[in-house]
């Protein structure tokens, strides 16, 4: 079996592939210099360098070993010769396979902007990438040079507040009118707006950025599309991910912003399975939804492996998202697009635990929490069950969703 990709959604399948009695080779090819990592820390407690790089390992090389995993880093994938069965390397070499995992990532979209290729302008996706901005941040600190963040999504904001408990000034620009607007609820993305701004972060929304000024040293500061020019030390670009299905598409495999795969995660060709960020999940209504996090990767990972092994592992649980920003952890269990009510359990002006509970013609599709770990794991058992609270129920504190369950 050969996995083209080792991050975690590529580590997992070859994992599952093992657990799942597959005695023969796996090698798992990776293009960066490291190991399976964990990502989520990268725009957190790594940037923060509150973590050194043992903890960011997710499987350490002996682990590997002991599986029979065979790691290879610095090992780029070429071509796939679905007529051969084998993948080619950039250094020429060929592998043979009986099964081909694609966990091929994504890739940060790019700012297509006169100057953004200067030195100081950075995407946060690898270890790499992480590294060089907590270098340049910490110049900024010292030297009292702002730093811009464009995209309030999940990367801008993780980096903003970062960045704010390093004691840098931070100013985000968002094209949209709202934070996390993919994601969120615009009731909730007002609320993270303010506890935003309550940290000392400018917000800017309806943002429309011209270019990246530079000078001699790389950016120095961000023109807006009005002439304003931001002073920046560091620009951090969080605008969203392009799923890496270039290989696929060039071996002829169904693609369609993203590897088209079922919920088994089996692709066009009988013998290649996807799985993770590079992945379009073709739903039973015939639409594509593309997921990217943690619990996709994993989980199409296992649904991955066991369709090579000839089995049928569908990834049908409730999709599940977190991100920390500050010491607010906000967890979303389903997906809100479409809800047309809602409803708010716990204290959100305090804003100390609360969940906001969507609803689409009375049913409850969704539930973002924020420090309400108990909330959420309750709200995956009532999403994955099909059990729907009334909106006045989700409200009252005073009922137990739980026992809705049971019922
Ligand atoms: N906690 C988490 O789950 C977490 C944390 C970090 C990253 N990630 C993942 O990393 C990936 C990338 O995150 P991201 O934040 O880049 O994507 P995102 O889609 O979450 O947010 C991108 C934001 O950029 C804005 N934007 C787009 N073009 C712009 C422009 N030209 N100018 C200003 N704003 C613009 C969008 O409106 C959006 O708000 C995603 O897969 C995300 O799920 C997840």
């Amino acid at each position: 079996m050969v996995i083209v990709g080792a991050g975690q959604a590529g580590l997992q399948t070859a994992e599952a592939l093992r657990s799942g009695g597959f005695e023969g080779p796996i090698t798992l090819l990776g293009d960066e210099p490291h190991g399976p990592y964990h990502r989520p820390p990268l725009s957190k407690a790594w940037l923060a360098g509150e973590m050194d790089a043992a903890q960011l390992v997710m499987r350490a090389p002996e682990m590997l070993a002991k599986k029979g995993i065979e790691l290879r880093t610095d090992a780029a994938v070429q071509a796939i010769d679905r007529a051969h069965k084998t993948v080619q390397l950039a250094d020429g070499s060929r592998l043979p396979y009986s099964g081909l995992v694609l966990a091929t990532g994504a890739t940060p979209r790019a700012l297509p902007l006169p100057g953004a290729d200067a030195a100081g302008v950075l995407p946060l996706r690898s270890r790499a990438d992480a590294s060089a901005i907590a270098e340049r941040m910490a110049g900024c600190v010292e030297k009292n040079l702002p730093v811009v963040v464009i995209g309030g999504g999940f990367i801008g904001l993780e980096v903003a507040a970062t960045a704010r408990k390093k004691g840098a000034r931070v100013t985000v620009l968002e094209a949209a009118p709202r934070l996390l607007g993919r994601v969120l609820a615009p009731v909730l993305s007002d609320w993270y707006a303010e506890l935003h701004r309550s940290h000392g972060v400018e917000l800017v929304f309806g943002a429309q950025i011209a270019a990246i000024d530079t000078d001699a040293n790389g950016v120095r500061g961000v023109k807006l599309a009005d002439g304003q020019v931001l002073p920046a030390g560091l620009v951090v670009v969080g605008i969203g991910v392009s799923a890496n299905d270039a290989l696929a598409l060039q071996a002829g495999l169904a693609c369609d912003r993203g590897i088209v795969v079922d919920a088994c995660g089996r692709t066009s060709d009988p013998h290649i399975v996807a799985a993770g960020d590079c992945t379009a999940r073709r739903l039973p209504d015939g639409t594509l939804l593309r997921l990217e996090s943690v619990q996709n990767a994993t989980e199409q990972g296992k649904s991955a492996a066991a369709a090579l092994l000839g089995q049928d592992r569908p990834f049908t649980a409730t999709p599940w998202f977190w991100s920390d920003q500050y010491d607010r952890k906000l967890q979303m269990a389903g997906l809100s697009t479409g809800a047309d009510r809602w409803a708010v359990r716990g204290d959100m002006a305090a804003g100390t635990g609360f969940s906001v509970y969507h609803f689409k013609d009375g049913r409850l599709i969704a539930v973002d929490s924020v420090n309400a770990a108990k909330d959420h794991l309750q709200a995956r058992k009532l999403l994955d069950a099909g059990v729907s609270p009334s909106t006045e129920q989700a409200a009252d504190g005073g009922v137990d969703l739980g026992s809705l369950l049971s019922r």
